[in-house]
């Protein structure tokens, strides 16, 4: 199935094959062509495969988008690129500083040096009713991750969440570990899609959902 890319997001041709681009200043040597677009990588990027794997993610461009796990900002910068405001969480000091030389070209990107499983610690920064989440910690317990942060996303937001089995568990089957996170997910999201990332990301559950408005109040 083909859908729609968000607007900003265009497949063009590098060295002669077909790739996910954006526009903007270049961030890890991805590949350019004449016109200032960006290959965008989807062996890097858990959010590039699921746009390659063709998954409903639900953007259209200019969204507000809070993005979790922004390391040194490979796939936040392609996010940047073609949404609007884009609140990048990392807890990591040293990645932090490079994401800090990546939003100086994109004056939507704001990098917060802060750990994503504290939200009220950014909450007076980050705006609420995001259009979107982006989440890719590889931390233990990415679940709880989102249910915290479920309060930035507007009712009909979308959370795009890359689950890593390892992270929860490195002994235990990754099908269970994603069955577990997934029930977790629930008690605050519906579900929309799911899709395993292996053809580009070992052991990684992409996770499409929206918030349950029943949910009460975030823990
Ligand atoms: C797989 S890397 C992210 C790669 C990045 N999303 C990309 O595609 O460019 C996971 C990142 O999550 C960060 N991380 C893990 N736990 C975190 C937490 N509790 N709060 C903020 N960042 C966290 C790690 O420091 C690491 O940089």
């Amino acid at each position: 199935m083909s859908l729609d890319l968000p607007t900003g997001v265009e497949r063009r041709r590098f060295d002669g094959r077909g790739r996910l681009a954006t526009r903007g200043d270049p961030v890890y040597g991805e590949p350019q062509d004449a016109d200032g677009w960006r290959a965008w990588d989807a062996g890097r990027s858990k959010l590039g495969a699921m746009l390659e794997l063709g998954m409903d993610v639900g953007l259209v461009g200019g969204e507000g988008v809070l993005y979790l796990g922004a390391a040194s900002g490979t796939t936040v910068s392609h996010v940047a690129d073609f949404a609007g405001p884009t609140y990048a969480v990392e807890f990591a000091p040293r990645p932090t500083r490079d994401l800090l030389s990546v939003a100086e070209s994109r004056p939507n990107l704001f990098p917060l040096l802060k750990d994503a499983r504290e939200p009220r610690t950014y909450a007076h920064v980050v705006e609420a009713d995001l259009d979107c989440i982006v989440q890719d910690v590889a931390t233990r317990g990415q679940a709880r991750v989102a249910l915290r942060n479920r309060q930035f996303l507007a009712s009909d937001g979308r959370l795009l969440a890359a689950i890593k089995a390892r992270s929860e568990d490195v002994l235990d089957d990754p099908e269970t570990v994603f069955e577990n996170t997934l029930e977790a997910l629930r008690e605050g999201y519906e579900i929309l899609e799911t899709q395993r990332l292996d053809r580009f990301h070992d052991d990684h559950l992409a996770v499409v959902a929206e918030p349950r408005s029943e949910m009460a109040a975030e823990r």
